[in-house]
């Protein structure tokens, strides 16, 4: 809905300079302004926006909103210009979370995998034209799937796909909330129904500093959610948000759990647990995932649905009946005639290889775990060598390869992960495609092949550029090639 004047001056809370028209729109990229659009110029980590708004005015801006006035344009000059951005994508969206009932998912690691089972549920529950997911892997409008971009994108996109979704009849959001969307503002305007926290370990410290703000930050959704919030027990971080925010429920194998996981056991190609809930008695929950991580994943979901009203039935068979998560431990089907298993994961540090690897050791029983994996340039150092001793301890065959370098070097971050290896069973193979081809010719019946760090994702960011990589794909196409 176009506003003008006086709405954005309510909208910001500051004076607006004269507006040639109602504001059609927003958004913080020069790049990508409308005519009659606002520009909101955000002071970044590497640049200032403020540099960018002879070029927004180029291409019609006819708003400049930003933190500081900009010399010779009329400003809007915001206390904020994050939350600034966030209040008007939220009022041109029509403030669309009123009407939807939007589940936040957030915590270190399984916040996908999470998203993806409560989808399903809520889906099973509602119907899949009622149902939206907006997770790293995947943003889901009905029956309609498309890539996602971020975690949690830009309150511009966030805005933007909640109204759409709410405009073609969805009710059931699941939102993957990451700390980056909660520090820069990306979910502000966000009515959250429910949310769900699933751990807090070591990562993001380069935008945090500390992992009580890393904690807080994450903190900050469950103090946003009036309705029901479930927190892992058997998580420090997570016993300690129960305890801190009223009305918070739990779950995990914690005898004190509200929704208590126990006799967890692998079956078939698949894993049974039973889950003893405060209001349904026991549940004979069976899920296609393996590991015991995901059980903590398809609890916490579980936990949250039937919370909001959602039956014991419902949720079982959803469950049962649920799909592959993009890139969560996801099995190449390419390699089951080849009698062992690939698996492409989206493990990229040291807690969540591990993680991923135990799980890994487990299905591989007598046959040897061989472990394709690297670094992320440009972040959080400090894991590097951690993945290494992770790799070199669970792993029979380490392969240690290029990840997203940025604008790193490939050679020097393999350097910094293998000297936390144990050179015995590590090596570098530089070439992602090459690394991975080396394991599958490497692999024997009986053999689990794990592909780590780059799950659903497409391309490879590295110094020389983007390159169209998928490791689902290369493992498919090597493997038809032999
Ligand atoms: C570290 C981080 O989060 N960075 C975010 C930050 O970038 P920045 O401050 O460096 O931006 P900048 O490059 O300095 O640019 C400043 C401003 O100038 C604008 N600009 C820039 C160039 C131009 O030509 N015109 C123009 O207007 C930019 O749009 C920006 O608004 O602000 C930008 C605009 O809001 C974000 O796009 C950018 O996310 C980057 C792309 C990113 O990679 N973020 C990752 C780390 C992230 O958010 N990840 C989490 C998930 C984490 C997890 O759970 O694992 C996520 O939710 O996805
Ligand atoms: N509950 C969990 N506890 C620990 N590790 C987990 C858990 N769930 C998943 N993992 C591991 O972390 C990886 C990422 O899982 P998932 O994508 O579900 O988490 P995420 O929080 O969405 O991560 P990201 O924000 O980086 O996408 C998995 O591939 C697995 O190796």
């Amino acid at each position: 809905m176009p506003l003008d004047q006086e709405s954005v001056a309510r909208v910001l809370g500051v004076e607006v300079p004269p507006l040639a028209g109602p504001i059609v729109a927003v958004t913080h990229d020069s790049r990508t302004v409308v005519p009659g659009g606002a520009f909101v110029a955000i002071n970044g980590f590497t640049s200032r926006g403020a540099d960018f708004v002879p070029q927004a005015l180029e291409r019609g801006a006819t708003l400049i909103v930003a933190e500081q006035p900009v010399p010779g344009v009329p400003t809007a000059v915001v206390p904020s210009d994050r939350i600034a951005l966030a209040a008007l994508a939220t009022e041109l969206a029509g403030h669309p979370s009123d009407d939807l009932t939007v589940y936040g998912v957030t915590g270190t690691n399984g916040k996908t995998t999470t998203s993806y089972v409560l989808h399903a549920i809520l889906s099973a529950a509602y119907g899949e034209a009622a149902t939206g997911l907006m997770t790293t892997a995947e943003v889901i409008v009905g029956s309609e799937h498309e890539l996602a971009v971020r975690t949690t994108g830009e309150a511009t996109s966030v805005q933007a796909n909640l109204a759409r979704m709410r405009d073609a009849g969805v009710q059931h959001v699941v939102l993957e909330t990451s700390s980056h969307g909660i520090h820069l503002h990306r979910v502000d305007g966000t009515c959250y129904a429910a949310a769900i926290f699933t751990n807090l370990t070591r990562d993001h410290l380069d935008l945090h500093g500390t992992m009580e703000n890393y904690y807080r930050t994450k903190r900050k959704l469950f103090e946003w959610t009036a309705g029901p919030k479930l927190a892992n027990a058997d998580d420090a971080w997570g016993a300690r948000l129960a305890r801190e925010i009223d009305g918070t429920l739990t779950f995990g194998t914690d005898a004190n759990a509200d929704y208590r996981i126990e006799h967890e056991r692998r079956d078939g190609a698949g894993t049974v647990f039973d889950l003893v809930t405060p209001g349904h008695g026991s549940l004979a929950v069976r899920m296609p995932l393996l590991g015991g991580y995901n059980v903590h994943n398809v609890a916490g979901a579980a936990g949250i649905a039937l919370e909001m009203g959602m039956t014991p039935d419902v949720l079982t068979r959803a469950v049962l009946e649920m799909g592959q998560v993009p890139g969560r431990f996801e099995r190449v089907p390419a390699a089951f005639e080849r009698g062992f298993e690939v698996v492409v994961d989206y493990a990229h540090t040291d807690v969540g290889l591990r993680a991923v690897l135990e799980v890994a050791r487990e299905v591989a029983g007598d046959g040897r775990v061989l472990c394709v994996y690297g670094a992320a340039g440009a972040r959080d150092r400090d894991k590097r060598p951690k993945m290494g001793a992770v790799a070199s301890e669970l792993a029979d065959v380490a392969i240690i390869t290029t990840d997203d370098t940025y604008y790193e070097d490939a050679q020097d971050i393999a350097s910094e992960v293998l000297a936390g290896a144990d050179p015995a069973n590590t090596r570098v193979v530089p070439d992602r495609r090459e690394a991975i081809d080396t394991a599958l010719r490497e692999a024997r019946p009986g053999d689990v092949v794990v592909v780590a760090g780059k799950g659903h994702e497409r391309v490879q960011h590295l110094a020389s550029g983007d390159v169209p990589f998928h490791d689902a794909t290369v493992v498919t196409e090597l493997l038809a090639a032999r």
